[in-house]
């Protein structure tokens, strides 16, 4: 925790204070790291600031009003939104892409203003600095709204122009359109979840009418909406069940029952979804023995799989991807990033390539959004070119819909791998049975990793925490079967759901689980990774373990991954981390636009994330290096007034470093970051 008044001259300021009371003896470096504070050296702590009263609910950072906030009716926010569109201030995309009033093929019922001259008149001044686009020497495409125009250049070539031919995986109009008509088709995961014996509970009319004419071709044509918003996704077979099946096949796996966190449907829809939902569960063991599936062999065995039933819809389906046959990713020594929603976006991942970082993994993206075409959770999927070794998140909580969500993203994305969370801890995810809800069903995590790999030939892997309930670990019974299943790799973060972050990831747990893992499968470790010694201690201290997987530790300081590859501990000025902001506001404008809207994108998730930087201790104050995650910050100096600015865990001064980099922020803004992670003792999401 810092100052948030700009440093005087540290020492002085600390004699000032200490002048006139007797000192007791300062703790030693040590005895301060036994109790987890921050060893900072004396020369610069600083009295705690004086805060402001705690701020009402709703009143965030920057100054803001607290606004009561009316509700207003569907239609008084439509005629609003319609009247602003047509305000000046909205201009025209294509006008003002092209300068040109005529560009627009909507002409007059366009919903956007064609004056260029009235937005002209209105327009803030520009920014600092230079259009990014322009920088590149590409055309910018927001012309007249962005907010560098005035360094825009007249002769650059149109087929400059950098869409296109940048970010991958953008979500086309054709795709969506299906996807909301429900036609996209799902050949290989239907057939598979069908091999396997589980219910397709995501199958449309048009594929069930197939189902009952064997010889028709799998033609979706029809205009039937998928039942996916019908299918309640909180509902979850009897435990007992479970159990039952366990029991009958080999090793008994205890099921625990999720009650508490998970209501129970309606009378109703528990009905529908228990007959849904028990094929399922008979499915691995039991289910398989049905009908057509009788004469097959399980997939998994990698035997190939021959399906009359398939022929009948026309899949090239004979044979299903085999382990040995997909392709690899060797994730050994690889510095791997690990997804973190909102704040570890496109320029975030970007900026972590420059750093060092090898592998990187999109935010995670829920299935049943993906498959309704949302374009907000498509965008989750883009990829830069830089990002070399990239995969996507995805999260559901059934087989079908998972094994659906990677045929799509198979389809339609350019990705090395697809990475099932089985951790999330949030509230909203565990209450449908997603992320780490699924710890407390092994047999679920069988089904879903076994639907889901045999439809792409990328490899699949699986994130997990260590167990749901505290002391209950579970990773070390999957990850024996998690490859026969159909993953090549796991990561285990080493805490339980209920934990959070409470205590310090169990790293002896995850050398165990690693220990058990076959020699095929890639065993990812993963929690509290700070500094390139922790990274050399857990892949040296267990062979078995490729890599381990960092978060916050990108987050706090994302200069973590040169340190590993430069094998140091970096004493980073806060010019060089002002450099690193820069690149990341670049990076932010290229993705997000340098248009009014991008550039306040780009400062929301860079405040978002200078939520994390703040509680970087610089190396040069500290009495012990290397800094641990786990330490609560004293009230310090920085070596500099920009420093001191740094460590700040105010927002009204993360805002100021925003202003810094991207201007003024508008009239009324406010700002209150959404993972809250300067309160340390609080639970972080993810
Ligand atoms: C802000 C934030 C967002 C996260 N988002 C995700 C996510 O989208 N998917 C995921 O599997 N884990 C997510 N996590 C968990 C991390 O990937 C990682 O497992 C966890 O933070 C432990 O690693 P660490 O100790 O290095 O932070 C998130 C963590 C944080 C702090």
């Amino acid at each position: 925790m810092a100052a948030t008044t700009p440093a005087t001259d540290p020492p002085d300021a600390l004699l000032a204070v200490t002048a006139d009371a007797p000192t007791p003896a300062r703790p030693t470096p040590a005895e301060l790291v036994a109790r987890a504070v921050a060893p900072v050296k004396p020369a610069f702590l600083c009295p705690p600031p004086v805060r402001e009263a705690p701020k009402e609910e709703g009143k965030a950072a920057g100054g803001g009003a607290v606004v009561k906030v009316e509700k207003k009716s569907k239609r008084q926010l439509k005629r609003e939104r319609q009247q602003e569109q047509k305000s000046t201030s909205h201009l025209c995309i294509e006008v003002g892409k092209s300068g040109n009033v005529d560009s627009c093929k909507y002409g007059t019922s366009c919903h956007f203003s064609h004056d260029i001259n009235a937005y002209l008149s209105q327009k803030p001044a520009d920014l600092e600095g230079t259009c990014p686009f322009t920088a590149l020497g590409h055309l910018c495409p927001y012309g007249l709204t962005c907010r560098f125009l005035s360094t825009h250049k007249d002769n650059l070539a149109p087929q400059n122009h950098p869409e296109g031919n940048c970010e991958r995986n953008p979500l086309s109009k054709e795709i969506q359109k299906l996807l909301w008509k429900s036609k996209y088709k799902f050949p290989k995961a239907s057939a598979q979840i069908k091999l396997l014996g589980l219910k397709d509970g995501n199958k449309n009319k048009a594929e069930a009418v197939n189902d009952d004419n064997p010889d028709e071709t799998c033609n979706l044509n029809g205009d039937d909406k998928t039942l996916l918003s019908s299918i309640p996704e909180n509902v979850e077979p009897d435990p007992t069940l479970c159990k039952e099946i366990d029991n009958s096949g080999g090793e008994p796996l205890v099921v625990d029952s999720v009650e508490s966190v998970e209501p129970r449907a309606s009378k109703k829809s528990k009905v529908e979804v228990d007959e849904t939902r028990d094929n399922e569960i008979k499915g691995p063991t039991t289910g398989i023995h049905d009908n057509e599936a009788e004469s097959e062999v399980n997939s998994i065995s990698g035997v190939k799989v021959s399906s009359n039933n398939q022929s009948s819809c026309k899949v090239d389906l004979i044979t299903i991807p085999h382990l040995r046959e997909k392709k690899i990713i060797d994730f050994r020594e690889k510095l791997y990033l690990a997804p973190l929603t909102t704040v570890g976006n496109l320029p975030f991942r970007r900026l972590c390539k420059t750093l060092g970082a090898d592998v990187t993994c999109g935010e995670m993206a829920m299935c049943t959004n993906l498959l309704q075409g949302q374009a907000s959770e498509w965008a989750l999927l883009r990829r830069h070119p830089s990002e070399d070794l990239f995969g996507v998140q995805i999260c559901g909580p059934y087989p079908d819909t998972v094994a659906r969500t990677v045929e799509l993203v198979d389809n339609e994305c350019s990705v090395d791998f697809i990475d099932i969370n089985m951790g999330c801890p949030i509230d909203i995810v565990v209450n449908k049975g997603a992320g780490s809800s699924l710890l407390t069903k092994p047999m679920r995590i069988r089904s879903i990793v076994q639907a889901a790999s045999t439809v792409t030939e990328k490899p699949l892997t699986v994130k997990v925490r260590t167990a749901f309930f505290e002391g209950r670990n579970r990773a070390d019974s999957l990850v024996s079967d998690i490859y026969n299943w159909g993953a090549s790799a796991i990561t285990i973060h080493g805490r339980s759901r209920q934990q959070r972050y409470s205590k310090l990831a169990d790293w002896d747990y995850i050398y165990q689980c690693a220990q058990k893992a076959p020699d095929y499968l890639h065993v990812i470790g993963n929690g509290d990774v700070f500094s390139f010694t922790d990274w050399n201690k857990h892949v040296s201290d267990c062979s078995k373990i490729s890599t381990c997987m960092i978060a916050r530790g990108a987050l706090i300081k994302p200069w973590l991954f040169t340190e590993i590859k430069e094998q140091r501990h970096w004493d980073i000025t806060s010019g060089e981390r002002l450099n690193i902001l820069k690149d990341f506001v670049r990076f932010g404008l290229e993705h997000w636009g340098s248009d009014f809207k991008g550039v306040e994108t780009t400062r929301h998730f860079l405040l978002e994330w200078l939520s994390y930087t703040c509680r970087y201790i610089p190396v040069g104050l500290l009495d012990v290096i290397p800094q641990r995650l786990n330490w609560r910050p004293p009230s310090y100096y920085g070596r500099d007034d920009l420093e001191t600015l740094m460590v700040s865990d105010s927002a009204a001064d993360w805002i100021r470093i925003s202003e810094m980099l991207l201007g003024k922020v508008p009239e009324g803004f406010t700002f209150a970051p959404k993972h809250k992670s300067n309160a340390y003792d609080r639970a972080e999401n993810g």
